[in-house]
C-alpha cells in the first residue's frame, strides 16, 4: 500500500469530499539559478494526489527555493513541473501558502480574514459559511468576530491556515507554518494540522527545521542538500502519531545523520 493510501486507510476521519480534488505534482530535472549561484540542481520529485511531504535539510539548501517553484512564485530555470489528478491528466496548479507569519489584515475580523482566501468571486453568504466551515476544521469558531489583535500567536496562524483551506485547495505548501510559536503550542497545532489533512485530503508540502516535526505530520520526507535530493524518506505509520513512537525516533535520527553527514 502506498503512504497516500495507508493515510486514507485511517477510518476515524471522513476524506470523501475533499479527496477527489487532491492534485499531484511531478518535478522533472527541475534547477534554479540566481546568477552564479546554482542554488536546485536537478530534483526528480513524484508527488501523490493526498500526499503530505515534508522538506528538510541544511539553512541556504533550497527548501523555500523549491517551495516557491512547486507554487509557481517561481520559475525553474531549467526542467519541467507538472500539476496531476494521479490518472495522468494535468490539472490546473490549485495551490495555497501558508507562511511562517500568519500575514493577517489586522484591520478585518476573524471571519473576514479567512473570507479573504476565497478572492472575490463568491456570494456574500455563501463567502461567509465556507469561512465558517474553515473556522471550525481549525477549531476557532468561538473566534470569528475577535480582532487579530485579541488572538494569541497559535490562534493566528490558524486562522491562516482557515485562510489557505478556505477555498478547498488540491495542494497546500506550508513554509515554516510553525516555526514561531512556542514548543507546547508547536506540538498542539501539528495535532490540529494533521487531522485538518486527513479531513480535507489535500495534498501537503512541508519546508521545517525541525525533523520530528516532519517524521510526525509527513508521510515522506525530503532531504536536500546544495539543492540535489540526499534522502527520499518514507514514513510508513498510519495518522495519528504518537510523539512517542520509538519507531518515529529511529527514523529521526537516520535523518539527522542524513543532515549532518554523520
Ligand atoms: N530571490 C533570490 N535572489 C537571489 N538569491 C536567492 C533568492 N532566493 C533565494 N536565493 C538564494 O538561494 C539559496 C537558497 O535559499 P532558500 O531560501 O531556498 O534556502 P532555505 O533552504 O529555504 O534556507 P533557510 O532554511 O535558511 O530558510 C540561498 O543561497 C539564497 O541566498
Amino acid at each position: 500500500m502506498s503512504n497516500a493510501n495507508l493515510a486514507r486507510a485511517v477510518p476515524s476521519i471522513n476524506r470523501a469530499d475533499s479527496a477527489r480534488s487532491a492534485a499531484g505534482l511531478n518535478l522533472s530535472r527541475v534547477e534554479k539559478s540566481f546568477g552564479p549561484n546554482r542554488v536546485l540542481r536537478g530534483i526528480d520529485l513524484e508527488i501523490e494526489p493526498g500526499s503530505f511531504v515534508a522538506i528538510i535539510g541544511k539553512s541556504g539548501c533550497g527548501k523555500s527555493t523549491l517551495l516557491r517553484i512547486l507554487l509557481g512564485l517561481d520559475t525553474p530555470t531549467n526542467g519541467r513541473l507538472e500539476f496531476h489528478d494521479g490518472e495522468g491528466n494535468s490539472v490546473a496548479p490549485d495551490a495555497r501558502i501558508v507562511f511562517q507569519e500568519p500575514r493577517l489584515l489586522p484591520w478585518a475580523n476573524v471571519l473576514d480574514n479567512v473570507i479573504v482566501g476565497l478572492g472575490s468571486d463568491h456570494q456574500k453568504d455563501d463567502a461567509r459559511e465556507l469561512a465558517r466551515q474553515a473556522l471550525h476544521s481549525v477549531e476557532l469558531s468561538a473566534k470569528e468576530g475577535d480582532w487579530p489583535s485579541q488572538l494569541s500567536g497559535g490562534q493566528r496562524q490558524r486562522v491562516a491556515l482557515a485562510r489557505a483551506l478556505v477555498s478547498r485547495p488540491g495542494f497546500l505548501a506550508l513554509d515554516e507554518p510553525l516555526g514561531a510559536l512556542d514548543a507546547l503550542t508547536r506540538i498542539s497545532m501539528q495535532r490540529l494540522l494533521s487531522e485538518v489533512w486527513r479531513e480535507r485530503g489535500f495534498t501537503a508540502v512541508l519546508v521545517t527545521h525541525d525533523v520530528a516535526e516532519a517524521v510526525h505530520l509527513a508521510d515522506r520526507v525530503i532531504v536536500l542538500e546544495e539543492g540535489r535530493i540526499k534522502l527520499d524518506q518514507p514514513v510508513p505509520f498510519a495518522h495519528p502519531r504518537r510523539h512517542s513512537n520509538p519507531e518515529l525516533a529511529e527514523i529521526e535520527g537516520r535523518l539527522l545523520a542524513a543532515i549532518l553527514g554523520d
